[in-house]
């Protein structure tokens, strides 16, 4: 009935990634990260390291893109056991959708219950900053609308339901944390929330798909995430996201501006610093079992 490409990987399929990734640390995360283009350093703030890299790890694909390393990191944030892709996959590095969301399922079947997904995102908000963080309250998810959907083929009931809700993909209380957590660091200023949304990428926008974008009432846009954040809903993980915005979409035709992935990783560098005090600070408000402390 469903193609073999849209099969992607069975239960046993991940459960065998899991245990194996199971057998080789003590370290059991509740909270896992996913870090943007340039954000790898995320990776580095987790203490008492064991670390793999992608190609040592069974399925697992390999990073392709500059900024991201290809290392899957367990170890302990401020004593609260997580793990860490330093690096994620994308569509346009051509793997099918099923893989790009595979780490996400060797992530519940871990343990994990809350998932950090970070991103690089051009701004379309015209109040928006380079260097500013944006908390994400929802997306867009265009390759969706073509019917790209990494839920698409056969459901497995052990990951969860066929129609999964959408409408709170990313947790409320996690939003407010992060925006209570950003105002004690003194963060006010460059911390914003918006919707984001995915596109399939490579290629940077248009100014007429820019302008579209913005019309369509999204203030950031990227290549990632939203695949990452609808798989974790699926199996019931809680979700939070930013995108940290690297450059300004290009939405005027007498502007000099071009959109390059080094400004991407220049900007990642540049905020660096306090994009890791805010997601540790906020690791350590993370209870288990999902409370905010
Ligand atoms: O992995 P993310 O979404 O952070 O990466 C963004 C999108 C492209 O991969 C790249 C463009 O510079 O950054
Ligand atoms: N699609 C897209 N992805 C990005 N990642 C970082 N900046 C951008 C951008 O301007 N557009």
């Amino acid at each position: 009935m469903f193609p073999e490409a849209n099969k992607g990987y069975s239960y046993e399929d991940c459960k065998a990634t899991a245990d194996w990734l199971l057998a080789q640390t003590d370290v059991r995360p509740t909270v896992g990260i996913v870090c943007g283009s340039g954000l790898g350093g995320l990776a580095d703030m987790l203490k008492d390291q064991v670390a793999f890299n992608y190609k040592d790890i069974p399925n697992f694909p390999q990073s392709t893109v500059h900024g991201h390393a290809g290392r899957l990191v367990f170890g302990t944030l401020k004593g609260r056991p997580c793990v860490c892709m330093q690096g994620r996959f994308h569509l346009y590095e051509g793997y099918p959708i099923h893989k790009i969301t595979l780490p996400i399922r060797i992530f519940k079947l871990i343990g994990v219950e809350t998932v950090m997904l970070t991103n690089a995102a051009g701004g379309l908000n015209q109040d928006f900053k380079v260097g500013d963080i944006m908390i994400i309250k929802d997306h867009l998810n265009m390759p969706g609308f073509a019917g790209i959907n990494p839920l698409s083929g056969p459901n497995d009931e052990r990951f969860g339901v066929r129609f999964p809700c959408m409408s709170d993909a990313y947790d409320r209380e996690l939003q407010q944390m992060a925006m209570d957590v950003g105002q004690e660091l003194g963060y006010g200023d460059f911390l914003k929330e918006g919707i984001y949304c995915v596109l399939g990428g490579p290629s940077f926008e248009t100014i007429a798909e820019s302008r579209m974008l913005h019309k369509l009432g999204v203030d950031a846009v990227g290549m990632s995430t939203v695949p990452e954040a609808i798989i974790a809903r699926h199996c019931g993980m809680r979700v939070f996201a930013l995108s940290l915005i690297t450059n300004h979409a290009v939405m005027d035709y007498d502007s000099e501006e071009k959109a390059n992935h080094e400004e991407v990783l220049q900007t990642g560098k540049q905020r660096a610093e306090q994009l890791e005090r805010l997601v540790s600070t906020m690791v350590t408000k993370i209870e288990h079992n999902n409370n905010y402390v």
